[in-house]
């Protein structure tokens, strides 16, 4: 398995630590200033980026990724720009990448063109949080075709249905931690050790936990019971609210580094 996925996971399981996932959405505030906020990311600590494709209608996004997505969307970024990012970072850089796309923006495109272009772009996993099931063979088929992993997301509530959803995923379990959208939240009210145990026992694969998470703290409460992190609301807000591009990149830098130091 060369996925590089699976390869910092199983590197970050030797060192005994745990992995840091970072989102951006890609062309917020602009496109070559998320090529230098994902550049600062991996310089802090990050062990993986995940680059969200602006959609119109994110119904999973809370306002904070909504309204970054409406940014990027009306500074026109486009997939192809964004495909163009990866191919900078790959010369770079083996972090892993993965892509937060929602299903409409990847049919319209085309579904085997877009993973295409995505497996040549460097990309390693796809994150489709609104695809049907009656979809997913397909999008499946041709995820494995170009050497991509599908990230399934699992929520709380989905108990008996673990299973089926964690069947054919390759990478990680992606386990949202509260029922809801994206967003920060003040405490988790979730149970996370019964939650991941349950996941835990249909699946070999590891568990990274998101939604909510913002803090320190936060992320160490809960990284004895999975293999990684994953934060997007808090990183997408210093980025809305920084008032110069230096303040942006220096806040982003110590945010990483913060959360990196307790996983
Ligand atoms: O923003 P939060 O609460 O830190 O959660 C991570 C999340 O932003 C990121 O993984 C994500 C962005 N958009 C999504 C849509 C669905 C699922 C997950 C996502």
């Amino acid at each position: 398995m060369n996925n590089r996925i699976d390869m910092t996971f199983e590197r970050l399981k030797k060192e005994g630590k745990k992995a840091l996932i970072a989102y951006i959405t890609a062309g917020d505030p602009d496109i070559e200033t998320t090529a230098e906020l994902i550049f600062k990311m991996i310089g802090a600590g990050a062990d993986a980026v995940e680059i969200g494709v602006p959609y119109s209608d994110p119904l999973a996004d809370g306002p904070v990724i909504q309204r970054a997505s409406a940014r990027a969307l009306k500074n026109g970024t486009r997939i192809k720009d964004i495909m163009k990012i990866v191919e900078m970072i790959r010369k770079n850089s083996q972090i892993p990448i993965l892509y937060l796309v929602y299903y409409n923006s990847v049919f319209i495109y085309g579904v085997e063109r877009f993973m295409k272009e995505a497996y040549s772009a460097g990309v390693d996993g796809i994150i489709i949080p609104d695809l049907p099931l009656e979809e997913r063979g397909e999008v499946f088929e041709l995820t494995k075709k170009y050497g991509l992993h599908l990230i399934p997301l699992v929520a709380p509530t989905s108990h008996g249905r673990i299973k089926k959803i964690v069947k054919n995923a390759g990478g990680f379990v992606y386990c949202v931690s509260s029922t809801g959208v994206t967003g920060e939240r003040e405490r988790i009210e979730t149970d996370i050790k019964s939650y991941l145990e349950e996941v835990t026992k249909y699946t070999g694969l590891p568990k990274a936990v998101g939604f909510g998470i913002s803090s320190p703290e936060m992320a160490r409460n809960i990284k004895d019971y999975c293999e990684g992190i994953i934060i997007g609301s808090a990183i997408v807000s210093i980025i809305e609210k920084a008032s110069t591009k230096e303040e942006m990149l220096e806040k982003i830098d110590n945010f990483i580094r913060s959360i990196k130091k307790v996983l």
